[in-house]
């Protein structure tokens, strides 16, 4: 890994190549597989926005280069979402997850691996040391790709970009082949030698499906629930810290005894599978080992906290340097079908707005350019409805974006930061709501929810 500045414990997106870079990925020679491979151009394009300061200023074209230098980039980003994902898994040993964008660099669907849906985790194998396959969780989870790519929020994934945290296995290269994904992106080849991943390879290179190593130095990222979070800590994160240090000394630590004895019969493992054998006797097994468990709550996070911090997450894409916003809109079958940002309209240059302006009187006061998260996460839903969604938001939703809520069937809000002021057009909203239906909660009043989530996107090679 290249050298990185470190935040606290962190690694600030700030080491990043500046934007105007972002698409040097998309030009470059790669290596596979020990051969040179000479890699088109793809149509990635980040667009007008993505172009340098210099190359604006060399057209005579104003240019107030005021827009954060932190947020996220792309590559960054999508890789983050992979490893959100993976945080929602309930596996007690490696958590993976997977995000698809596609050419405009739209998410289309993230997943992460799990059992079947329908299946109650309680009653499948999560272990994989038992003597019989059958009792092993590898032949009923999910992987994280596979569900990626049934969970699409798009007609398909044709032409897309798969981010992974884990190289795809075998099984999912076909799916991805067979899918129409070009390109894999992956964190971890921690696998490499296995023939999975050989197969995996042989295939994708057959196919023509570009992989390569995610090329960030970003490898760590602290989403904080908050704008200003050291003061602000609450016991519930710190209890929930100190659930995730307990489950992870308890998944270190196999075969521990504890009271959590049950009497089974002797060929079950308890969890619904069908004995092997008629035999009767009973015996006591320990369900004490938790790497045979799915992980306990605490030691993954819940929904809210996910799409709350896929909301949070997205917000470390705006330039605005200040105030960041992300809005993340969910089905009532918890998948999200839009993501959105404040930012200027697509095609328009960042470099070109005066992100410090803020008077009102003036033509290029910011607020007359840049869209808000609420209404991009809206028009960023592919082919989907937006009716009966939920939108995770990161600030409560101004009068605007409350109309256009409210219009685009949206039935459910969750905020987190309470509006500053509580104006008429705030008092509006409200009223809208009430007139409407439309429920609208504080994220903090879910009870129980965590205000941080720290990515740490080396955790899989551990
Ligand atoms: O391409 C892949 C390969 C594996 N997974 C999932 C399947 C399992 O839940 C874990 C691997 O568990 P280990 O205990 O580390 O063997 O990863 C996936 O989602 N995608």
């Amino acid at each position: 890994m290249p050298a990185s500045k470190t935040y606290g414990n962190f690694i600030t997106a700030s080491t990043k190549m500046p934007a105007s870079s972002e698409n040097d990925l998309d030009e470059h020679n790669i290596k596979m597989n020990g051969n040179e491979t000479s890699r088109s151009v793809q149509s990635f394009s980040p667009g007008v926005s993505e172009l340098s300061n210099i190359e604006a200023a060399s057209n005579n074209q104003l240019v107030y280069n005021e827009q954060r230098k932190d947020s996220l980039a792309w590559e960054e980003y999508f890789m983050a979402l992979a490893f959100l994902s993976a945080q929602r898994s309930k596996d007690p040993c490696s958590q993976v997850g997977a995000c698809i964008v596609n050419e405009r660099n739209q998410v289309l669907s993230i997943g992460y691996n799990g059992m079947p849906s329908g299946c109650p985790d309680q009653d499948m194998c999560w272990g994989k040391k038992d003597p019989l396959e059958i009792n092993n969780k590898y032949m009923y989870v999910c992987h994280a790709e596979l569900n990626a790519i049934v969970n699409k929020n798009s007609a398909d994934v044709r032409g897309g970009r798969v981010y992974v945290t884990l190289f795809p296995c075998n099984e999912c290269a076909k799916l991805i082949i067979q899918s129409g994904i070009v390109e894999v992106v992956y964190f971890s080849d921690k696998h490499c030698d296995k023939d999975s991943t050989k197969a995996s390879k042989f295939l994708l290179n057959k196919r023509g499906v570009y992989y390569r190593k995610y090329a960030s130095s970003l490898t760590q990222l602290r989403l904080e629930f908050n704008f200003n979070a050291v003061t602000q800590q609450t016991s519930v994160a710190a209890t929930q810290d100190a659930v995730q240090q307990l489950c992870s000394d308890l998944r270190n630590c196999c075969n521990v005894e504890t009271n959590a004895n049950v009497v089974c019969s002797e060929d079950t493992n308890a969890r619904g599978l069908e004995p092997t054998s008629t035999a009767t006797t009973t015996a006591t097994l320990s369900l004490a080992d938790p790497s045979e468990l799915p992980r306990p709550s605490g030691a993954y996070i819940s929904w809210e906290e996910y799409f709350m911090a896929v909301a949070f997450l997205s917000a470390r894409r705006s330039k605005d340097p200040a105030v960041q916003v992300g809005a993340c809109l969910v089905n009532d079958e918890r998948r999200i079908v839009g993501i959105g940002y404040n930012g200027l309209p697509n095609g328009v240059h960042d470099a070109l707005v005066n992100w410090h302006q803020t008077d009102p009187n003036s033509p290029l006061f910011k607020n007359f350019y840049v869209c808000h998260a609420e209404v991009n996460a809206v028009l960023n839903k592919n082919y989907t409805d937006v009716r009966s969604c939920t939108l995770y938001v990161t600030a409560y939703p101004c009068n605007e974006c409350v109309k256009l809520l409210v219009q685009s069937g949206v039935r459910k809000i969750v905020y987190f930061s309470e509006p500053g002021t509580s104006d008429a057009s705030v008092v509006a909203s409200k009223k809208i709501f009430a007139l409407t239906g439309v429920e609208i909660f504080n994220y903090m009043s879910l009870g129980n929810v965590r205000k941080e989530v720290k990515l740490d996107f080396c955790i899989i090679d551990n």
